[in-house]
């Protein structure tokens, strides 16, 4: 998985399954911002495979990841997800990778059961520089088998970085998944697949984005097609 563009429809609500098949690769589920995630996961019948993500507050995410007991409790759920079979991958953060063991456990168990790692980074806040990002997505890229970097685009300059941050980690060989969040970034989503992003993310429904500046997954789906081989 990964070697070529995969769309991806992010939900906190697995019935929304039928309605992104056909379109999506896989489905995100959003364990953190769904109402019982491990009932949900138990009950789940659908042909797509999952990409688990559980986003702590950190990260920009719902669930409590202020302490190490809560920490612990995050990514328990997130390893007790990946003894399903109908998940693919998993979305771990590089920052709770470079300082939770219990992370790297996760990810480890991942690489057994056959499951792809994502090691995102995100920034809400804005655009590193190029040259961060550049090293940002090395980072990540070599702690997993994609590696993910979300940040929030102010204007056209940030948009332009990002993507020749994506140009020059595909140059080198690296697998990687990029997006600038905001309405200043939204084009990125479109574009960075033919600057070798590997995953776009998506809402089924645009009025449940689970970011800033997302295509609804149709939409996303015509655009990258006409703009990449899709
Ligand atoms: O990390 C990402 C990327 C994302 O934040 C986006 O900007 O599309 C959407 C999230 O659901 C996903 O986990």
């Amino acid at each position: 998985m990964f070697d070529s563009f995969t769309l991806v429809a992010a939900t906190a609500d697995l019935d929304d399954e039928p309605t992104a098949r056909g379109v999506a690769d896989l489905v995100e589920f959003r364990m953190d911002l769904a109402a019982d995630p491990v009932r949900q996961l138990a009950a789940y019948d659908g042909e797509l495979p999952l990409l688990v993500t559980n986003r702590p507050a950190w990260e920009g995410g719902e669930v409590d990841g202020s302490d190490a007991d809560a920490e612990t409790a995050r990514l328990d759920a997130l390893e007790a997800a990946l003894g399903n079979d109908a998940v693919a991958a998993v979305d771990i953060e590089l920052a709770a990778l470079r300082r939770e063991e219990r992370a790297v456990r996760v990810a480890e168990e991942a690489e057994a059961l056959g499951v792809d790692v994502v090691v995102s980074v995100h920034d809400f806040a804005g655009t590193p520089s190029e040259r961060a990002m550049v090293s940002l997505l090395s980072a990540a890229a070599s702690a997993g088998d994609v590696g993910k970097l979300a940040v929030t685009a102010e204007d056209r300059g940030d948009a332009l970085s990002l993507l020749s941050a994506t140009n020059t980690a595909d140059a080198a060989g690296e697998r990687v998944a990029t997006m600038a969040m905001g309405e200043a970034g939204r084009h990125t989503r479109a574009v960075a697949p033919v600057y070798g992003s590997k995953i776009g993310y998506a809402p089924v429904d645009a009025a449940e984005a689970t970011a800033p500046g997302q295509y609804d997954l149709a939409t996303l789906d015509e655009l990258v097609g006409e703009l990449s081989s899709r």
